[in-house]
Parts: C-alpha cells; structure tokens; sequence
C-alpha cells in the first residue's frame, strides 16, 4: 500500500485501527482518570460498536480498500527478533519508575503474542509481580502518528497512559514492511517535547494545522514544523486552543467534512481572534505571522471560501453538550461523506440544514456494503453510528482513525 495522505477528505483507502479488546476491561475506576477515560467502559458493547463502525469504512471505501488492525501490524513486527528486542529497550529506558530493568530478561524471552499482551494489557506469566497498567487508548490510534503528504510524523505523547503507544508506533515505523517507503524521511520528537496525532490536520501537502492544545507542547510544535516544513509542506497553521481535558485535541473541536465545510465547536474557534499562527520558511529560518482567524487563515491560504458548520446547532448548551461528546469530531470517508456519533443529533441536523443527506450507519452498509461506493461532488453524506460505550473513552470517529492513503483530490 501507497502511503500518501494529502487532505483530511480524500477518498479513503487504507486505514489503521484498533478494535477495543480486554484491556479496556482492566480500567479501575480508581485509575480512570490517570489512564485518560472519563468512566470504565463495557467491552463487549464497545467492541462490538467499533466492529459496525468498520462495516461502514469498508462499504464506503473502494473494493482494494484496507482496514488494518493495529495489532496485526504489531505481531508481524514483533516476530522479529531485533524489533522485540528494540520495544524492550526503549521500554525499559522510558519507564525508569517502573523498574522494568529488573525483568529485561524475561521479557526478551517473550514470544510475540505474549509481548503484545504485556504491552497492552500489562502482565505476563512469570513476571515476577512486575504488572503494567493497561494501554486501553490504544482503540485511538488517531494519535500515534500522522501521514502528512508521503511521510510520517510520529507522534510522542504527552502523558505517561499513552507513551507506551507512541513506542508500539515508532517500532512499527522501524521494522515494519508496510512503512518502508517513509522510514527513513519520518519526523521524530524527542524527550520532553510532545506531539500528539489528534492535533495534527492535513489539509493538503502544503498546508497542515497543529493545534496547541494541552498534549502538543511548544517545543513539540516546533521540532514537528520544522520536520514538516523540510519535508514539502509550505506552511502551517498553529491553532491555540484551550488546554482542558474537554479539548485535549484540536480535532475535538474542529474537523473537515467537505472541500469548504468543517465542523467547529463555536466558543474555541468561531469566536476567537488573533488565535492562529502561520510558521513557514524563510532561507534557514522559521518565520510567524499571526492571522486574526483560523477562517481567514484557511480561506487566504487557499484562495476560497469555507462554511464552519456548528456542532451542536446554534444552541449554547448544545454545542457545549455535543463537543463532549465528540460532535465535531467527524471523520471523512470521502469528500462530503463523514461519519460521527448518533447521539450527536443537533450536530446532525445542522448538517441537513447545510445540504447533507443524513443516514444512519445501517442505511449506508445496507445500500452500499455488496457494491462499490462511488463518492461524487454533488452528494453529501453524514452517517450516524452508536457509540455509547466507545464514547466514554472521550474520544470519536476521527480520532479512532489512523488513514494511511487517501485518494489524491480532483480539485
Ligand atoms: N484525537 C483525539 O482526540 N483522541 C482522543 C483521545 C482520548 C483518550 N482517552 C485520551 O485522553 O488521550
């Protein structure tokens, strides 16, 4: 597979994801908040939920389409001996608190599934006591990594409940097949910068957003500009948002759905001034500007219009109510073609006020899963899926999402 995303709309045609799995059924209460989830969450549900997710990826995208499940990629590169031996060591190394050293040894005897179920779920026979918290935001894979253009950005996250993550992925990156063609060009962030995936939008090979939210640190930010802006991209736009747990990720609150239309949350975008920041090359140096708006910024930067649709309708408490739970985080199969949480209803009808033809996750696999879906400018989907359990995590479509090739756009 061509590894190549140059907008956050193209048609897609590969993506990596992560059906929730047991680990999310080790979620102590206690722990919930240091492990990133807003309530403990029921497995079966919620895989279940993410399965019928995927049906519709896989009815929207073209017959070679590929959903491609994080762990398989894992396994795979864990049946090298050197990548094994090369996630142990970073583990140990970035994990000092939990005294991994003691039992390096015995986790290089692991065999791949028993190594993977270490890092996910946090224990292994023999491990001398020695237990792991579990890894249940892995079903975000979103934020592991971004394709911008042909490359790669690897992500580094800002909290401990998710570093193991950002390790799994730059392995990957290292030893896997599938990255070969972006391995060696991939933009890494080190120590104490952070950079998260869910900040990171394309919106084409020349122009990426990066939101300065509580996990993209300044340094992150800019270690990742630089890597981006000498590697093709033009420019980019730093979005300053709010740096709160309701908004941990720019695409919590703003996403693309068409060629002009995007979904923001009103109170941190449409109503703020002076909040973007365009970095780009000037000779060896990184220049700034600010723009008054991130609409003015998008619509000079690329020379045409765009609607910012409002999650949650024009009603204060609603936009509120469904930007918690993921109303503006949409996810785009196609141009014009998104998919977003049911429950999200006021988002949902806005869109049909903006000429989206709504449908819910059954219409669409009943209509379009025996027979190829052929996207087209006039038409305009928004797709509802149920995800109450899924939800929990604070998380949406677009963040459980990881697209490694989408069509290039016609226009
Ligand atoms: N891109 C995203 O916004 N991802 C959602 C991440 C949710 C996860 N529980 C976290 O707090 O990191």
């Amino acid at each position: 597979m061509n590894i190549q995303v140059s907008s956050e709309i193209g048609h897609l045609q590969g993506v990596i994801v992560h059906t929730p799995g047991h680990e999310v059924s080790l979620v102590n209460p206690e722990l919930k908040d240091e492990l990133l989830f807003d309530d403990i969450i029921f497995e079966e549900d919620a895989r279940q939920e993410h399965l019928d997710m995927l049906e519709v990826f896989k009815a929207a995208m073209p017959s070679d389409g590929k959903v491609i499940e994080i762990v398989d990629l894992i396994l795979e590169v864990f049946q090298q001996e050197d990548a094994r031996g090369y996630f142990i060591e970073q583990l140990v190394k970035e994990f000092p608190e939990e005294n991994l050293h003691v039992i390096e040894k015995e986790l290089g005897k692991l065999d791949a599934d028993d190594l993977l179920t270490f890092i996910i779920q946090g224990y292994f026979k023999n491990s001398k006591g020695f237990t792991l918290n579990p890894s249940p935001n892995l079903l975000f894979t979103r934020d592991l990594a971004a394709v911008v253009g042909s490359n790669i950005l690897i992500s580094r996250a800002a909290k401990k409940a998710r570093l193991r993550e950002s390790l799994l992925m730059e392995t990957l990156v290292q030893f896997h097949p599938l990255f070969d063609s972006v391995r060696e060009n991939a933009i890494r962030i080190s120590g104490q910068q952070s950079i998260e995936g869910g900040d990171v939008l394309v919106v084409s090979d020349k122009l990426v957003l990066i939101g300065m939210s509580e996990r993209t640190s300044f340094s992150g930010l800019i270690k990742g500009t630089e890597g981006l802006l000498n590697s093709g991209v033009e420019t980019v736009l730093a979005v300053d948002i709010p740096k709160q747990r309701s908004s941990m990720h720019l695409d919590t609150i703003f996403t693309f759905a068409s060629h002009s239309e995007c979904i923001a949350f009103p109170p941190a975008i449409m109503e703020q001034n002076d909040n973007v920041v365009a970095l780009f090359k000037d000779g060896d140096s990184i220049k700034t500007e600010t723009r008054s708006s991130l609409k003015s910024a998008l619509e000079e930067s690329l020379g045409r219009d765009f609607n910012f649709i409002k999650c949650g309708g024009e009603d204060r408490t609603n936009q509120f109510r469904e930007q918690w739970t993921d109303g503006a985080n949409v996810f785009a199969l196609a141009p014009g073609i998104i998919i977003g949480y049911e429950r999200n209803n006021n988002t949902f009808n806005t869109l049909v006020d903006h000429g989206y033809d709504l449908m819910t996750q059954f219409e669409f696999v009943e209509e379009y899963g025996d027979k190829d879906f052929t996207p087209s400018d006039e038409q305009k989907i928004a797709i509802s899926f149920q995800g109450h359990e899924l939800c929990r995590g604070r998380g949406g479509a677009r963040c459980m999402t990881m697209p490694i090739s989408r069509k290039p756009l016609t226009s």
